[in-house]
């Protein structure tokens, strides 16, 4: 468990922390949305983030993005200090619908990350043929959002991601509005390409299961103002699998221990 107060240490012989808040305060309005958040992650990790409803789970995104910048304390990437977005971090929203462009085909939509990051013309369909493949979306180039279901395009919009080839994902309750059996299957395909690229991970989620069964360690963030409330590390082996890994009695355990944790922040 770890305290709101508590300042982040380096321990020797620990890599540094690619994301690195260090007693991080936002006010919005008028009023303390976060209070003094300490936190590393480390490159490779797979951290998730839970708590009440507005407790800050998206504001302290937008902080490791860069979106938003600290009242007081600093956020790192890389040791350098955040002061925009940067094209190593990507962002997948809840909301797919809103994320991608609606006149744009799938292949026009990652092709847009794509022409972000200065590939010529000429090399793009072939990277854009294999991205679309990675996400299993083989054959639909020329559909357009619109054509496509929920978890397509949520696909869409992680292969787009990927194509920025980011050192750190940022992921806001991406799997919120899809139904159980496409948000596990998005969950199994995330977690093997997080596995194949090494990259960096910050999951939101509402989901407390969900939470246990991607992550390495699980925040849980107290509100008014929003402050690291608990802290587990999910000690479960990898490859994670749908049924076996939930039936374990360590994820029984952890799942008890949030979800004890958020009914006490909610009452
Ligand atoms: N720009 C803003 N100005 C003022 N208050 C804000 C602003 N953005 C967020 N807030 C407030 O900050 C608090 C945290 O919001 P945030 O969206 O980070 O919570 P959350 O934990 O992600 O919520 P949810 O789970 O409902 O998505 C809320 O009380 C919200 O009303």
């Amino acid at each position: 468990m770890a305290s709101a107060a508590k300042r982040l240490e380096t321990v020797p012989g620990t890599p540094a922390p690619q994301i690195r808040f260090d007693e991080v305060t936002l006010q919005l309005g008028g009023k303390t949305i976060i209070e003094n958040l300490s936190l590393g992650v480390q490159p490779g990790e797979f951290l998730c983030i839970v708590g009440a409803s507005g407790c800050g789970k998206t504001t302290a995104l937008r902080l490791a993005a860069g979106l938003y910048q600290p009242t007081s304390g600093k956020v790192n990437f890389d040791g350098q200090p955040m002061r925009e977005p940067r094209r190593e971090i990507a962002i997948v929203f809840q909301d797919y619908g809103k994320a991608l462009l609606p006149w744009r085909t799938a292949a026009g939509n990652v092709s847009l990350a794509l022409e972000a990051g200065g590939m010529p013309s000429a090399e793009r369909p072939a990277r854009i043929e294999e991205l679309l493949r990675t996400v299993g979306l083989p054959g639909h180039a020329g559909k357009y959002p619109s054509e496509m279901s929920g978890g397509m395009q949520q696909r869409l919009q992680i292969a787009r991601c990927l194509a920025q080839e980011p050192k750190t994902l940022l992921m806001d309750e991406p799997f919120g509005a899809l139904d159980a059996m496409t948000r596990q299957g998005l969950q199994d395909e995330v977690l093997t390409l997080v596995a194949a690229s090494g990259a960096t991970v910050i999951f939101v989620t509402h989901d407390l299961d969900e939470a246990i069964y991607l992550g390495d360690r699980v925040i849980g963030l107290l509100p008014h103002p929003g402050r690291i409330g608990i802290e587990l590390s999910v000690n479960l082996p990898r490859p994670r699998e749908q049924l076996s890994t939930r039936e374990q009695p360590e994820f029984l355990r952890l799942r008890r221990q949030l979800f004890d944790f958020i009914k006490a922040t909610e009452q």
